[in-house]
């Protein structure tokens, strides 16, 4: 054993060559990744804190180290420095910052330790964008205690403990630093040589003017409790000698038990008796270290220390998110449900909307689409023209419309046509068609597009067409009980081309002939009667019997921009047909 011991302290593996330690910049070749996220984060940490000062920083076998100059022309390395140092490579404890080695040829005396890069005590808490709540405070307190009894118990005085001398590492631990080796500390530091030291390093010294002695540590230590409670950098806040800071810092804790519950202290009036006795004037009136350590654990109610804190606080922050993440999909489930409705053109209230907007001749605003062109665009498939060889166009209008809501106010007009295309909404929807459009009084309806039906679309549209005539019979006019809807019908079949126009009120448009001749079947035809074309009347009789339909030729008409047209009326639907289909009939 004795000889280990004095191989220890013989050996020199902790003595570092001075030129082995390079700047960080020239690493930045080195392609060591964390090196320089490692620096960025001292360098925000420091612009947290007035404290801008960080340690110098070193690299040395590639490791970045923080680096403490002492400052002395000339050094000797005597056998009480090689004990001393022997001590401090014997220590091991989570709550002290790691000794790496030293420089020890003058002028360059310099002690490596290990970086940590959350930076200081003193940073974190003046940093008031990080909440700091009680059991963190807790665990800041208790980490600092544990290193310090830890000393204590190897007869180490720390001589230097103040929040700047304690570190936080990356799990928000405290690190104490700047212990041991006193004749190598002796020497003067930077701070002490350039007269940088600052006032807020002066309050922790202990009355009695010996720093360097295990009660004068304790007093510290009150120090660095009341600064953790109260989140206030004493000296900054010209509170900065003892006699005031003992009558002020109770102030600053009951202004924070007025405030949010997180800055709540749970246990006041314990804190103020602990510290008190802590900054005992007599020296020997101070509790030590090991029964600080304990009174804390009783008082901490919390028992948690800065991992187990995080792990809660990213559980709850997690099932938080988990709950967000829930809420934000049902929004958007919601949503996209509303979409595909107005899309669709399935919605009464849109419907509402286009009609009145429709009303005031801005037929353009009608934003629907077909459920499955709705679907292509949203899947961002691409939307070209389609080419229908055949279906059904059907047109409707209200004879004498303008004469009709002459009679009416503006907004009577509206709840009018509102009522009668809902209507009209709710009995096509029973039939496979889809409706185009309402302009103004107009209707317009296809079936065969976009859904081929083969040949099926002129029944389709001749079974809707009597609905919604028989419909219209029966239709009472808002505030006109003596009034009767009389509607025009016209159908025609035939191709067309079908695709969505506009960019942003996307509409699905019908193009072609058939269309037109649709839209003449309807003027060219009379009040409650449906007008089709050969064409229609054709296709009707492809998919049922010849007595089916009660058709009735008109013979030829002279169609605008036609010429002679040979048309037909659908006058009703006959009984007993293997259509089951009932409204309209006739018998
Ligand atoms: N981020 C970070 N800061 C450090 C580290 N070591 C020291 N510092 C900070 O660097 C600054 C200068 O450190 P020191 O030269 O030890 O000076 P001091 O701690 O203010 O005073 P003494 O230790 O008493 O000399 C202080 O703000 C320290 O808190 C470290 O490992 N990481
Ligand atoms: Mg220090």
């Amino acid at each position: 054993m004795r000889h280990m011991n004095n191989r220890l302290l013989w050996d020199e593996s902790w003595i570092i060559n001075y030129s082995d330690i390079l700047p960080p910049t020239e690493q930045l070749d080195m392609n060591v990744s964390s090196l320089n996220l490692i620096v960025a984060t001292s360098k925000n940490y420091a612009s947290l804190s007035s404290n801008k000062a960080g340690p110098e920083l070193g690299v040395y076998k590639k490791e970045l180290y923080a680096m403490k100059r002492l400052h002395k022309p000339s050094f000797k390395l005597t056998k009480q420095v090689r004990i001393e140092v022997r001590q401090i490579r014997r220590l091991y404890h989570p709550n002290l910052a790691l000794f790496v080695g030293a420089c020890v040829k003058a002028p360059n005396i310099v002690i490596l330790s290990r970086y940590y890069s959350k930076g200081n005590l003193a940073n974190t808490l003046q940093a008031k964008d990080i909440p700091i709540s009680w059991p963190f405070k807790f665990s800041f307190a208790n980490d600092i205690i544990s290193g310090l009894s830890y000393l204590h118990a190897q007869e180490i005085q720390h001589g230097r403990l103040k929040i700047q001398n304690c570190l936080v590492d990356d799990r928000w631990s405290i690190r104490v630093s700047d212990f041991a080796i006193p004749s190598l500390r002796s020497l003067n530091t930077a701070s002490d040589v350039n007269g940088l030291s600052h006032k807020s390093c002066e309050v922790w010294k202990a009355p009695e003017g010996e720093t360097l002695s295990l009660p004068a540590d304790v007093f510290s230590y009150g120090i660095i409790i009341i600064q953790i409670a109260t989140r206030c950098d004493l000296a900054m806040d010209e509170i900065d000698n003892l006699a005031t800071i003992q009558m002020e810092w109770k102030n600053l804790l009951m202004r924070n038990q007025l405030g949010s519950v997180e800055d709540r202290c749970p246990c006041p009036g314990a804190i103020g008796a602990l510290v008190e006795s802590c900054l005992a004037m007599e020296p020997s009136n101070r509790p030590n270290a090991a029964v600080i350590k304990k009174q804390l654990r009783k008082l901490n109610p919390y028992k948690l220390n800065a991992v187990d804190l995080m792990m809660a606080m990213m559980e709850k922050y997690s099932k938080t998110l988990e709950v967000m993440v829930a809420e934000r999909t049902k929004d958007l489930i919601a949503e996209k449900q509303r979409t595909d409705e107005l899309l669709h053109g399935l919605s009464i209230i849109n419907n509402t909307l286009v009609d009145i907007v429709s009303n005031v001749d801005c037929i353009s605003c009608e934003a629907m689409l077909p459920k499955q062109v709705a679907d292509d665009l949203r899947m961002g498939r691409p939307m070209n023209a389609d080419t229908f060889e055949t279906c059904t166009v059907y047109f409707s209008d209200i004879v004498g419309f303008t004469v009709l809501s002459g009679k009416f106010s503006a907004m009577e007009v509206v709840v009018f046509l509102n009522k009668l295309y809902s209507c009209f909404d709710t009995i096509i929807d029973k039939h496979d068609v889809y409706k185009v459009e309402t302009i103004g009084d107009a209707y317009m309806v296809v079936s065969g597009v976009p859904i081929r039906n083969g040949n099926k679309h002129a029944v389709n549209i001749a079974n809707m067409a009597l609905d919604l005539l028989h419909e219209s019979k029966t239709f009472k006019i808002p505030n006109m009980p003596n009034e009767s809807l009389k509607i025009r019908i016209g159908l025609h079949t035939g191709p067309v081309c079908a695709g969505v126009v506009g960019i942003k009120m996307p509409r699905y448009c019908l193009f072609g002939d058939t269309v037109n001749t649709a839209s003449r079947m309807e003027s060219h035809g009379e009040a409650y009667k449906i007008h089709m074309s050969d064409e229609t009347k054709n296709c009707l009789l492809m998919e049922c019997n010849e007595n089916d339909y009660h058709l009735i030729e008109r013979g030829f008409i002279d169609v605008k921009g036609k010429g002679p047209m040979r048309t037909w009326w659908l006058e009703g639907k006959r009984k007993n047909t293997n259509i089951t289909y009932l409204p309209g009939q006739i018998s």
